[in-house]
């Protein structure tokens, strides 16, 4: 990594009790406009009801709904024609390769990586989303060039646990836990109580940011009660990532728990319902905030590149697009409607185009060897 300060591992054994300007690139050396249409303006779409809700017919399961995330509806033509032309508003980072890589030039790279579906392939069990062992030694790479940060739905512990690299920063439950480098970043602020300087695995100084950390005796609350509520529903799995709880199964009507709980609200994944704090904090909040504390907000020769492919990542999405401040990448083989710039198919894609950058940058800097030789 090579940012220059407060580069400190992120690697935290969890404690008990325990946030611009335009920065180089300029909207016209974007490819295209953002795409019409916003995703908040979405309907969600029902489903009718299936196998499970014959299964599940008693109690709070009674008002059984299907959820299913709002970009299937957005797109339903799912024909090669839609694809190619969906291709031309988000070209592939790979096919893309010598543009982003001129937008990067002289510019300090800092790069976000979502988790499940952009460095794990999907699987059907969230406990065995593995990501491979090359895939690990790119990023361990990647780390080694540009500060990374991986910003995830799942907790913190879990993340890093699946990764297993000291070199990143790990934010969890989707950037509400965030244990990043002791720069001071102006946005916590707006949470003073929630910011502390610890140490990490490593004995290094690190900060750690937890702006919803009064939530999380509720949050604890309502995954006992999903679970509860789920047993006996073959194939629902429910997971407590501390700030949030998951719901690996669509057709679960969470009302009951949203009404009485005001200050939880219900966000949707891939066949997953999330249940999390009403706090204004999601994923390009955390994006921000880790630039900041590693002094690389509000810079003209910073480059900020997130890889994702869930809804959720379209926060960040939405602040690299609209702060100028660089360039999303969904991971997406199907049409999808998104604030993402550029597109990859899947993890394997991934991994190339991480790849990619790692090369390139060896290069450019072998480039800079070079040139500062013949100038001595
Ligand atoms: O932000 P992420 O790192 O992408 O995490 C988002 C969710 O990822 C996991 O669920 C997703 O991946 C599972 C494993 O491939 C898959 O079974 C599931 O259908 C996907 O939604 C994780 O289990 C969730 O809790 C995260 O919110």
């Amino acid at each position: 990594m090579d940012v220059e300060s407060n580069h400190s591992s992120p690697v935290l054994a969890d404690p008990a009790s325990i946030n611009s300007s335009r920065l180089g690139i300029y909207s016209n050396l974007l490819p295209y406009s953002p795409p019409g249409g916003s995703l908040s303006s979405s309907k969600y779409s029902r489903k009718k009801p299936g196998k499970l809700d014959e299964v599940c017919s008693s109690g709070w399961l009674d008002a059984m709904k299907s959820s299913s995330p709002p970009r299937k509806k957005l797109f339903k033509d799912g024909s090669d024609t839609a694809y190619s032309s969906w291709m031309f508003k988000h070209p592939s980072a790979l096919n893309s390769f010598e543009e982003i890589a001129n937008f990067a030039k002289n510019k300090k790279i800092a790069m976000f990586l979502d988790y499940d579906g952009t460095l794990s392939p999907i699987v059907d069990d969230p406990d065995n989303a593995f990501m491979s062992d090359d895939m690990r030694s790119i990023v361990k790479n990647v780390a080694k060039y540009f500060p990374t940060a991986i910003i995830s739905g799942r907790s913190r512990d879990k993340v890093y646990q699946l990764v297993g690299l000291t070199e990143l920063y790990y934010a969890g439950s989707h950037g509400m836990d965030i244990l990043g480098p002791v720069g001071k970043a102006s946005m916590s602020n707006d949470h003073p109580n929630y910011s502390e300087s610890t140490t990490d695995q490593q004995g290094k100084e690190v900060n750690l940011f937890q702006p919803a950390r009064e939530f999380i005796p509720m949050i604890d609350e309502v995954f006992r009660t999903l679970v509860e509520n789920t047993k006996g529903i073959e194939g629902a799995k429910v997971e407590n990532h501390k700030f949030c709880a998951s719901v690996h199964f669509r057709n679960v009507d969470e009302e009951d728990i949203l009404d009485k709980y005001p200050r939880l609200r219900r966000t949707h994944g891939r066949k997953v319902l999330e249940v999390r704090p009403m706090i204004d904090w999601n994923k390009g909040k955390a994006v921000e905030f880790l630039l900041e504390s590693l002094g690389l907000s509000n810079r003209d020769d910073v480059l900020s590149i997130y890889i994702g492919d869930d809804l959720s990542d379209e926060d960040a999405f939405k602040v690299l697009r609209e702060g100028n401040r660089g360039y999303g990448i969904l991971v997406s083989s199907r049409p999808k409607e998104t604030s993402a710039v550029y597109s990859l198919k899947d993890p394997i894609e991934v991994m190339k185009f991480l790849n990619s950058l790692v090369t390139w940058k060896k290069v450019e800097e072998g480039g800079c060897i070079l040139n500062n030789r013949r100038t001595i």
